[in-house]
C-alpha cells in the first residue's frame, strides 16, 4: 500500500507531545490507556461534574492527567481525540474547538463523520489540522489486528498525519486511510444494517415475551451468533447505535431496504407462494456468494461452543432464518458485494456475514430454511413479529428521532438485563475465538 505521507519525515521527541482526549467514556478511556501506556502524555476530561471520580480512577495512572473541561485539554494538547456522543459532536466542538493549541492535530472518535467533520470545519481555528479516526470495534475487543480507519481530511503541515500515525500505532490495528465520504458509505453496508438486523431480533423476542436461548428453536450453530450478538448489542450504549444509523444518510437508505426484503418475504412466506420465494432468496444467494469457493468463516464445532441454551444438537429445529435471507436479499437489492467491505469490517459484521454464507453455501440447509419459512409454521409468529421490528426500527432511524431510538431500544434492554454479563463474557470468547480462526483460514 503506499502511504499517504512520507514515513521517513522526523517527528517532534515523544516527550514533547501530549494527546488530549475530551469524552472520558468506554472508548476513551480505553485510548487513554492506551495511549499512555504506548509512552506518550494524555490530557483527558469529561463532562466537569465527573472530574473528582475520574481523578480517583486514575490517580496511579501518572502519564494520564485530568482536567476540568476541554477548554484545559485543548489548549495544552498537540492531538486532541473527541470522544464524545455523535449527537452532541457540534455542541461541544463549538464548546472547545476555539481553545484549541495553535497549530495542533485534532479528530474525533464518533461513527459517523459527516456531522463530525461538520463540527471541526465550523469551529476549529484554520490553523489546525483535521485527521478524525474510527476504531471498528467496540472498547471490549482487543484493538490489535482489527481495522482502524485514519481520515487525512485537512493537513496544514507534512508532521501531522505521520505524527497521528505514530500514535495510534500502539493499538496494533490496521490502518485504512479513507476520506470522509468513503467512510460513512463503507460503515451504513457494514454496520448499520447488520446492527438494524440485531435490534429486530432482539425486539421481536421482548415482543414474543421469549428468551431464545430456552426455545429448542434457537439454539446451537448460526442461532448462537444471533443470541450472543443481540444480547452484546443491547448490553452497550444506545447512543452508538443510534448515532451511526440516524446521522449517516447511506444508513437510513440500507435500513429501509432491510425493513422492504424483510416484508416482502414474510408476504410471500404467508401466501404460500413457495416458488417466487425460492427463487427470490436463490437469486439473491446467486449474486451474493457465486464462485466463492475459499473455506466458510464459521465452522459448526466452535459455533456449538457458545451456546447460552443447554438444549442438545437432537433436539434442535431448522429455521426460517427470515433475518439471514432478508440480509442477502437486501445485498442483492442495492447491488452490495460485502465482500468489498472486509478491510473496513468490525468483528459483529464478519460474523454476520459468516452467518448468511453458512446458510446460502450449504444448500440443503438453505433448501431446509425456504421449506420451512413456507411450509412450517414454527416460526410464523416470530416472523411476524420480525417484520413488525425491522419497519419498526427503520421508520425510527428514517424520522431522526433519538428519542423513540432511545426508548425501544433501552425497553429490550431491561428484559434481557440479567443475561448481559453471561452474555459479555460469552461473546467476547466467541468472538476471539472465531475471528481468530477465519483470520488464520483454519
Ligand atoms: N462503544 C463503541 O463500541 C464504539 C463507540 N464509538 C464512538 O465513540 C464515541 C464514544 O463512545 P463511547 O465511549 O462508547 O460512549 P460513552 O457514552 O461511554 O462516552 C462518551 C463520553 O463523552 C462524555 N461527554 C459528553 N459531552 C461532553 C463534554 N462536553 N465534555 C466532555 N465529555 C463529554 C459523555 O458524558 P455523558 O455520558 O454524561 O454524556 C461520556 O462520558 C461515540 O461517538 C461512539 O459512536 C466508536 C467505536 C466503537
Ligand atoms: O462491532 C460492532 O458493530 C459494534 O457494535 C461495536 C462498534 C460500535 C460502533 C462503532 O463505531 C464501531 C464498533
Amino acid at each position: 500500500m503506499t502511504l499517504p505521507y512520507d514515513p521517513n519525515v522526523d517527528l517532534p521527541p515523544q516527550s514533547e507531545i501530549a494527546v488530549g482526549i475530551i469524552g472520558m467514556g468506554d472508548m476513551g478511556k480505553m485510548y487513554a490507556r492506551r495511549i499512555s501506556a504506548a509512552g506518550w502524555r494524555v490530557n483527558a476530561c469529561d463532562r466537569e461534574e465527573k472530574y473528582e471520580t475520574l481523578c480517583e480512577e486514575f490517580a496511579e495512572h501518572t502519564n494520564i492527567h485530568i482536567f476540568r473541561n476541554g477548554h484545559l485539554v485543548s489548549r495544552q494538547s498537540d492531538y486532541i481525540i473527541y470522544s464524545v456522543e455523535a449527537e452532541h459532536i457540534s455542541k461541544v466542538v463549538a464548546q472547545y474547538g476555539p481553545s484549541t493549541k495553535l497549530g495542533a492535530i485534532v479528530g474525533g472518535q464518533t461513527s459517523c463523520k459527516a456531522p463530525e467533520i461538520a463540527a471541526f470545519e465550523a469551529h476549529l481555528p484554520t490553523d489546525v489540522s483535521i485527521i478524525p479516526i474510527h476504531s471498528l470495534h467496540g472498547p471490549g475487543v482487543n484493538p490489535t489486528g482489527q481495522p482502524l480507519i485514519i481520515i487525512p481530511h485537512r493537513l496544514r503541515n507534512p508532521v501531522a498525519l505521520p505524527l497521528v500515525v505514530s500514535i495510534v500505532s500502539c493499538f496494533k490495528s490496521k490502518h485504512q486511510f479513507l476520506s470522509a465520504v468513503e467512510h460513512d458509505r463503507i460503515t451504513a453496508d457494514t454496520q448499520a444494517v447488520t446492527h438494524a438486523a440485531f435490534l429486530s431480533m432482539g425486539t421481536a423476542w421482548t415482543c414474543n415475551s421469549q428468551f431464545p436461548w430456552e426455545e429448542t428453536r434457537w439454539s446451537g450453530g448460526i442461532e448462537n451468533i444471533k443470541i450472543n450478538i443481540t444480547l452484546r448489542i443491547y448490553s452497550n450504549k444506545w447512543h452508538v447505535y443510534a448515532g451511526l444509523a440516524i446521522l449517516n444518510p447511506s444508513a437510513q437508505e440500507q435500513i429501509r431496504q432491510y425493513a422492504t426484503s424483510t416484508t416482502e418475504l414474510f408476504k410471500l412466506m404467508i401466501s404460500g407462494n413457495r416458488a417466487e420465494f425460492s427463487r427470490r432468496v436463490k437469486a439473491a444467494g446467486e449474486w451474493v456468494f457465486k464462485g466463492r469457493d475459499t473455506p466458510l468463516l464459521l465452522r459448526d464445532d466452535l459455533l456449538d461452543r457458545f451456546s447460552l441454551s443447554g438444549v442438545p444438537k437432537a433436539g434442535r429445529k431448522p429455521n426460517s432464518h427470515l433475518t439471514l435471507l432478508a440480509m442477502v436479499d437486501s445485498w442483492h437489492c442495492l447491488r452490495i458485494n460485502p465482500y468489498d467491505h472486509m478491510i473496513c469490517s468490525t468483528p459483529l459484521f464478519r460474523l454476520w456475514l459468516g452467518s448468511a454464507e453458512y446458510l446460502f453455501r450449504q444448500p440443503e440447509l438453505l433448501e431446509d430454511s425456504i421449506r420451512f419459512a413456507v411450509e412450517d409454521d414454527t416460526f410464523r409468529s416470530d416472523d411476524l413479529e420480525f417484520t413488525v421490528a425491522a419497519r419498526g426500527w427503520s421508520e425510527v432511524v428514517s424520522f431522526g428521532d433519538f428519542a423513540s431510538y432511545r426508548k425501544r431500544f433501552e425497553g429490550v434492554q431491561r428484559f434481557f438485563e440479567n443475561r448481559f454479563a453471561e452474555a459479555q463474557r460469552v461473546g467476547n470468547e466467541m468472538i476471539t475465538t472465531i475471528l481468530s480462526h477465519t483470520e488464520e483460514g483454519k
